[in-house]
């Protein structure tokens, strides 16, 4: 039963600023291993802030504080001694636009093992192939490693994305709307890579789309004005809210 996985992640009594702009109060949130959790809730409640500050890519902004804490594997992640590189290392990230390099789509996946310091071509060799693998891309892609990235579709592109924070060996992959950009056919390609990856990886996932959330994750989360409202799992969630704010936005009353 996936509900006796462990609890990977802990949110507790977290706010978050931008300078004087609180934009998240108290939210209190456990994420289990290895199962897909979709954060849902009209523009502007504060989910991207939430999900980029797993990885703490929000300390790239001037100005921000928060309170409270995240922790992995019970390891607070704003730590003094947590090395923000290998934070990013493990929990990856795949954003709303497809970003690869304007470079190959083989050196788009070792990227990050180069910085790492990692060379050897056998060994590359075989991360490229796993991790296109388990991407879904590898058999559309095998036979021009060498091509550039760019010339991809929105798909493929976004599949190499995924690819590229595979090719790390993340714990936790967080996607960032991921689907927004691309055309149905590709939306489902990822959709059910989304059920691949939950065999290895814990993904959350920020999403517009109500139907994606209930097709793709295990537990839902629903946000609005910077609090969390509701979290369960996503069938409860879907059929019967127990909060009428809930019931509301997923029924399209709102937002
Ligand atoms: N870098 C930033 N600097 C200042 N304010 C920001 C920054 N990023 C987001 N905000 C503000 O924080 C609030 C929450 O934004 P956030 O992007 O987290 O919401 P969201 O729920 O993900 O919205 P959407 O669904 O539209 O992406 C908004 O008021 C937004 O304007």
């Amino acid at each position: 039963m996936s509900t006796a996985n462990k609890q990977l992640i802990q949110i507790k009594n977290f706010d978050f600023s931008y300078g004087s702009h609180q934009v998240l109060f108290d939210v209190n949130m456990d994420i289990p291993e290895k199962e897909v959790v979709a954060y849902i809730g009209p523009s502007g409640c504060g989910k991207s802030t939430l999900l980029r500050n797993m990885n703490r890519m929000n300390d790239l902004v001037d100005g921000i504080n928060h309170k409270g804490d995240i922790t992995i594997n019970g390891s607070s992640i704003y730590s003094k001694s947590t090395d923000v590189i290998a934070l990013r290392r493990r929990v990856g990230m795949v954003f709303q636009h497809s970003n690869p390099f304007p470079k190959s789509i083989y050196e788009n996946i070792v990227y990050g093992l180069r910085i790492a310091g990692r060379s050897n071509k056998a060994e590359l060799d075989a991360v490229v192939e796993k991790s296109l693998k388990s991407a879904a891309l590898w058999e559309e892609v095998k036979d021009r490693l060498d091509a550039n990235a760019l010339g991809l579709s929105g798909g493929q592109k976004q599949r190499l994305c995924i690819a590229r924070a595979i090719a790390c060996q993340p714990e936790i992959i967080l996607m960032d709307e991921p689907c927004s950009a691309l055309d149905p056919l590709a939306t489902v390609k990822i959709e059910e890579l989304i059920h691949e990856l939950k065999k290895d990886f814990t993904i959350v996932i920020v999403t517009h789309n109500m139907h994606q959330a209930a097709r793709v994750s295990d537990k839902t989360a629903f946000f609005y004005m910077g609090k969390l409202i509701e979290y369960d799992q996503t069938e409860l969630i879907f059929s019967n809210p127990s909060q009428k704010q809930t019931e509301d936005y997923i029924s399209g009353r709102f937002g």
